[in-house]
């Protein structure tokens, strides 16, 4: 079958084309109440994005020998299980989704390739070129959710949301 044409500078798929770059991942909004996610690493990254996985409803599991104190302390809270101890093989039994986020570039490695032995999509942290899943910058307005991905510019990513972020804000004042 014939792709759809776009029709005009943005097409109705919503992009600019950026024609013949590498393939942009495929934007989507994943569902995870009471299912198993996976955190291997619990320092600066992992403490970001646990607790959207948590407000997901995700049953996080962080697996590291030390924490932050927000994730001790979610964990002394029974907002996710820590198990405290270095990456073993077979930690990623049962998950829906991981993330690599240790600062050991040879344990993030394994994660990753239990992950794809296992075809559960992975972040990994410090190698968003091996990783079969990115984390976009994300924020919310009334029920409207925005995730931005900038082709691995974080910090563009970031700027960009506040952007929309602010725009939907000033939109929802003006229409209450
Ligand atoms: C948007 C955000 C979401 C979030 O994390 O929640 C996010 N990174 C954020 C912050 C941040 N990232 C980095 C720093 C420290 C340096 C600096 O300041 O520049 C900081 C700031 C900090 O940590 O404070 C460095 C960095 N980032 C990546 C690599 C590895 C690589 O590119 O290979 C390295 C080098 C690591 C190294 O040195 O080894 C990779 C990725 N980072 C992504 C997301 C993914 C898609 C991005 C996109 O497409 O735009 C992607 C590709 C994959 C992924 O990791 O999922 C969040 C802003 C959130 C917010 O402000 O709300
Ligand atoms: N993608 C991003 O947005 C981003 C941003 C900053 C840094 N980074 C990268 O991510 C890595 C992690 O950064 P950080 O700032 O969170 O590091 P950090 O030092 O704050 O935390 C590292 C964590 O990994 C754990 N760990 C170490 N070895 C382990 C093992 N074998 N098994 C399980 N856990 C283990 C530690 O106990 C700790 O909890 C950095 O090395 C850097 O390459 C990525």
């Amino acid at each position: 079958m014939d792709r759809p044409r776009a029709s005009g500078p943005v097409g109705h798929h919503g992009s600019v084309d950026s024609a013949g770059g590498p393939a942009a991942p495929y934007l989507t909004g994943l569902r995870l109440t009471g299912r198993r996610v996976v955190v291997v690493g619990g320092g600066h990254v992992a403490t970001r994005r646990v607790p959207r996985l948590i407000e997901a409803g995700a049953r996080v599991c962080v697996v590291a020998p030390g924490v932050s104190p927000w994730i001790a302390r979610a964990a002394a809270a029974d907002e996710l299980v820590w198990q405290q101890r270095a990456f073993r093989p077979g930690d990623l039994e049962g998950a829906w989704y991981v993330l690599a986020a240790t600062d050991d570039p040879p344990t993030n490695r394994a994660v990753s390739a239990e992950a794809e032995d296992r075809r559960v999509f992975c972040v990994r942290a410090d190698r968003a070129d091996e990783a079969t899943a990115w984390t976009p910058a994300t924020g919310e307005v009334d029920g409207v959710q925005v995730a931005v991905l900038a082709g691995r510019r974080p910090r563009e990513a970031a700027r960009v949301r506040d952007l929309l972020v602010g725009v939907l804000a000033r939109l929802r004042r003006r229409a209450a």
